[in-house]
């Protein structure tokens, strides 16, 4: 499984011969996330969704982790920065996942998570947390806090992002500290999406 995701990826960036459409969002302070619409070529991605889709054996385990299942990937991806792989798979628009950070400990305090996603299309959204919530994960109080970073920032605090079939979003910096994501319910999405998270936890 890792070396033939190893080499979709290589060949995504090279057969296609075109430029990666690569979007940049600059959160503020430090938080930044990546976008790339069409990361993995088209056909490629419906193998990947399709293998998913029939190989995994999908769960719901409790309705707080609702229709998600956790592998572990051992020398998975060679060079790269992840040991671990999270699948989600939503079987429709009533699927979703609530607002969350994940900033559990054993991601470290600038986690990379690198989304990819297959199948029907969703919207994946981010927002600003509020400061009390933000310096909680920091241990610190509201007065700890330098004053210029009390005072209202003029960035952007919601971002909306499509996630199409074989698209690539990466969440890096103190994105998980300081902001929440979701992907809302949405009626007209009627197709299944099967994403994968990959991330780096900490030995
Ligand atoms: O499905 C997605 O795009 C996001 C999933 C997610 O936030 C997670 O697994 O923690
Ligand atoms: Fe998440």
């Amino acid at each position: 499984m890792s070396f033939r995701f190893k080499a979709v990826c290589d060949s995504s960036a090279s057969a296609s011969g075109e430029e990666l459409k690569k979007q940049v969002v600059n959160l503020g302070d430090g938080s930044e996330v990546v976008h790339i619409s069409r990361f993995l070529p088209l056909a490629e991605s419906w193998k990947w969704f399709d293998y998913l889709d029939k190989e995994i054996p999908w769960i719901r385990p409790t309705i707080r982790v609702y229709g998600r299942s956790c592998v572990q990937v051992r020398k998975a991806l060679p060079g790269s920065r992840f040991n671990s792989v999270l699948l989600n798979r939503y079987k429709g628009g009533g699927d979703y996942v609530s607002w969350h950070a994940d900033d559990e400990k054993l991601y470290g305090l600038t986690p990379e998570i690198a989304s990819l996603s297959f199948g029907c299309e969703r919207e994946f959204l981010l927002r600003k947390k509020k400061p009390k919530a933000a310096l909680q994960g920091q241990g610190k109080t509201a007065a700890e806090e330098p004053l210029s970073k009390r005072l209202k920032s003029n960035t952007i605090d919601q971002h909306s992002f499509n996630l199409k079939h074989g698209s690539l979003l990466v969440m890096r910096g103190y994105t998980q500290r300081d902001w929440l994501h979701s992907v809302p319910k949405r009626a007209k999405a009627t197709e299944t999406r099967i994403n994968l998270t990959f991330r780096l936890i900490m030995q």
